[in-house]
């Protein structure tokens, strides 16, 4: 599938309440392409419950469920995975999983990261965190104008993170970015409906490009 649009990211306390399948829904309805599984919680049990709901809904919608930091989770389901610097090892992960899946990789804001994970079988490559992010606020920061070196020097599709929102997506897809990767500004919203025109509205971003 094309890596391009935009990138929707679970998270357990904005999507708490019984708010994870509707919201995810209605960013899938609004365009979604990729939807990522974060839920840093042990409980394995409601972990593979959850994950196993999200991929039917992003099989039903055209979209590719990826799952954050748990080789072993996207194993089981037969989904792609994000793994950070600190989450293991991304070429044994892609020996395991194979050619096919989607392997994302956290570069933060380092051309040199990004030339080891695509040397070891990145799909794609994260940059950010590019903004203040309420959700993850000590991610080190990165500056837009890498996107354009990146683009220049990879051919993996890179992905926009940190602070996203809908006034600075556009700085970053002109820059780079085929993907934006979205928490906040995309589920910190009072209904479902609310959510799907936010991912109408990103998702229109690349349109537009
Ligand atoms: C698309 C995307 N980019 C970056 C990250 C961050 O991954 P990581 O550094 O491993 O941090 P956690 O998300 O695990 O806290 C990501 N998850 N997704
Ligand atoms: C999970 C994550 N990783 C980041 C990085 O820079 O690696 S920033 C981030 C949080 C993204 O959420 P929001 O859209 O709410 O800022
Ligand atoms: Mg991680």
């Amino acid at each position: 599938m094309k890596l391009r649009g935009l990138y929707a990211i679970t998270d357990s306390q904005l999507l708490a309440g019984g708010k994870l399948l509707p919201y995810v829904e209605a960013a899938l309805e609004g365009g979604a392409r990729l939807l990522q599984y974060r839920d840093k919680s042990d409980d394995d049990a409601r972990r593979l419950r959850e994950a196993e709901a999200l991929r039917d809904l992003c099989l039903r919608h055209g979209a590719q469920l990826i799952i954050n930091d748990d080789l072993e989770l996207a194993t089981r389901l037969g989904v792609g995975l994000h793994l950070g610097q600190q989450d293991g090892s991304l070429s044994a992960a892609r020996a395991l999983l194979g050619p096919r899946v989607v392997i994302g990789a956290t570069c933060h804001g380092q051309l040199e990261l990004a030339e080891q994970a695509a040397a070891d079988g990145a799909s794609y490559l994260a940059f950010g965190r590019f903004f203040d992010s309420s959700t993850k606020p000590g991610a080190p920061p990165a500056s837009p104008e890498l996107l354009e070196e990146a683009r220049a020097r990879f051919a993996q599709p890179l992905v926009a993170i940190g602070g996203v929102t809908l006034d600075n997506a556009p700085e970053l897809i002109a820059r780079g970015a085929a993907m934006v990767a979205v928490i906040n500004a995309l589920f910190a919203a009072d209904s479902a409906a609310e959510v799907e025109r936010r991912a109408r509205a990103f998702s229109q971003l690349f349109e537009d490009s």
